[in-house]
């Protein structure tokens, strides 16, 4: 008789704000080194592991979709068959780190239903392999283990990188999403990858010297800028943010906007983004020292 085995997973959406990728020919020590804010807003997901299936399938907010990422992190935790339902208010494929924070909800449903007995870090470490391996993403599987403004200091799989923070209180962060972006297509293009590690090497020292949101908002506007990744629409958003007295850059990587600003400027700020687009009013997270 064939046994049903169901779970629930949460992970968290992860906005990289700017990053450098590191090539390696072994994949547990291929990754990002950057800077990002890891959000209390995520993906919540429910499985069914089940040997009736005909095959797995995926569906976000009920439509069918096809994750690579997720159908391999599922295939390296189990060889049942998996129906996987999302849901969750964060578009895929715009920078906000949907891809992992999929995966890695499926890697916690699966850990449970099938009582696998895996840490969080390890499974962490799966979803980074599957999304390394099919071009996803390069450090969102390790940010996504915490909460707040993480910095990664040392590329490779959760277990083999190393992370830092932004000591912060938690904050609102307003998301306006223009369009998608293929992460694949940006980190698989030679040029974009040296005007990506240059721009990310400048940014990543200055956030050290100095870790403050302030400064990862002025460093990750210049890192869009500089590796040209900003499309004219952004660049126009986020001079209507500064203009209103917010603090604004892009959501990497995808066509998104994401601004802070202070009580103060707050109405200027979401006015002005809303001209753009439904602003999505979404939480820094929590880290480890903030209240
Ligand atoms: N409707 C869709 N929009 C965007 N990506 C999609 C869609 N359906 C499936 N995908 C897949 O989801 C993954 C999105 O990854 P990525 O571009 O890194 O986005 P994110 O920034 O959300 O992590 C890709 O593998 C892509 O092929
Ligand atoms: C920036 C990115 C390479 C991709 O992020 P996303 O488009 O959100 O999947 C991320 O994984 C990182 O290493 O920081």
């Amino acid at each position: 008789m064939s046994e049903i085995h169901t779970g629930t997973g949460f992970a968290p959406a992860h906005i990289t704000g700017f990053f450098e990728i590191h090539n390696h020919k072994d994949l547990q020590y291929k990754g990002s080194t950057g800077c990002g804010l890891v959000l209390d807003q995520g993906v919540k997901t429910e499985i069914r592991a089940d040997d009736t299936l005909k095959r797995t399938r995926v569906l976000l907010n009920g439509s069918p979709v096809q994750v690579d990422a997720i159908n391999t992190a599922i295939d390296m935790l189990t060889d049942l068959p998996v129906a996987v339902n999302i849901r969750t208010n964060i578009p895929l494929g715009c920078g906000l780190g949907l891809s992992g924070a999929g995966a890695l909800s499926v890697a916690y449903a699966l850990n449970q239903a099938l009582s696998l007995s895996y840490t969080s870090k390890h499974l962490a470490d799966i979803v980074h392999l599957a999304e390394v391996n099919t071009g996803s993403g390069l450090g969102d599987a390790t940010a996504q283990l915490y909460r707040g403004a993480v910095i990664r200091t040392k590329p490779g799989k959760p277990s083999k990188g190393e992370v830092d923070f932004i000591p912060s209180e938690k904050f609102t962060v307003y998301v306006v999403v223009l369009g998608n972006v293929s992460t694949k297509s940006v980190i698989e293009n030679r040029e974009m990858v040296d005007r990506i590690n240059s721009a990310g090497g400048k940014a990543h020292s200055l956030i050290l010297k100095r870790p403050t949101i302030d400064n990862f908002m002025e460093q990750s506007k210049n890192f869009a800028m500089e590796t040209g990744l900003l499309k004219d629409r952004a660049k126009d958003l986020i001079e209507a943010i500064e203009l209103s007295g917010g603090k604004a850059s892009q959501a990497m990587i995808g066509d998104t906007v994401f601004a802070i600003t202070d009580k103060k400027t707050k109405n200027e700020v979401y006015d002005s983004m809303s001209e753009f687009g439904e602003v999505l009013e979404l939480d820094s997270g929590t880290g480890c020292n903030t209240i």
